[in-house]
């Protein structure tokens, strides 16, 4: 399943982002805050389970979240998204994937992994602003999927056609949530329009 999350407030924060002149700062700040808005909808079919609880006035059986929720930041970028999921959602626990993407080849590299220890079991929920050639997140998958992980959804920012094509053909199991799917991948393999190397602008490091 695809979703594209259209809500007013996310397309005019995703418009500064994509602005050239949107300093780190501001670039930051935004995807921080768009993040914080998808959280409601990505977590929106998350697992219930039924609790009985005493309020300051009587007993009450209610309910509380069932699954344990791991956040999976692809380095760099992935980790400009975890503040804003993490603050809405109480249960997460943080695994990290480090990543880098080929310049020529475009191919994925890893080069860090680290997770918490219910992975089997719990949501897992991969998240990088940007889905270009799915190549990473694929391989992010592949590395979940790896640690026993069956429950995954991935939340990007902006997506290509050909990375949720590539997502969808090699996990169809998987939920791909975007902000935006923009038109196409240029031939440097970056996303048209885009916002550019989202790792860059976060970290400021060109
Ligand atoms: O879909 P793909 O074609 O694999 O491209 C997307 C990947 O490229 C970027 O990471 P990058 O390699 O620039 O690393 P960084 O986050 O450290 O900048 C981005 O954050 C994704 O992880
Ligand atoms: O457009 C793109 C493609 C890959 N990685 C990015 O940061 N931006
Ligand atoms: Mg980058």
């Amino acid at each position: 399943m695809l979703k594209v999350l259209e809500h007013p407030l996310i397309t005019h924060k995703l418009t500064q982002m994509r602005r050239k002149e949107c300093g780190t700062k501001d670039f930051r700040a935004n995807l921080d805050e768009i993040a914080g808005l998808m959280a409601y909808e990505i977590s929106r079919d998350l697992p219930l389970r039924t609790v009985d609880i005493e309020t300051p006035v009587s007993p009450y059986t209610t309910k509380e979240l069932a699954k344990d929720i791991v956040l999976v930041p692809i380095l760099r970028a992935g980790l400009g998204m975890v503040n804003g999921i993490a603050n809405l959602i109480p249960t997460v626990k943080i695994a990290h994937i480090g990543l880098y993407r080929d310049e020529e080849t475009l191919e994925p590299h890893t080069y860090f992994e680290k997770y918490p220890k219910n992975v089997k079991d719990a949501v897992v929920m991969i998240v990088d602003p940007m889905l270009a050639t799915g190549g990473s997140a694929n391989a992010a998958i592949d590395m979940v999927k790896k640690q026993g992980a069956k429950n995954i959804r991935l939340v990007c920012l902006v997506g290509a056609p050909e990375g949720v094509k590539a997502v969808e053909e090699a996990h169809p199991e998987v939920d791909i949530y975007l902000a935006a799917l923009d038109e196409k991948l240029n031939e440097h393999g970056y996303i048209v329009p885009g916002l550019g190397d989202a790792g860059d602008r976060i970290f400021g490091t060109k």
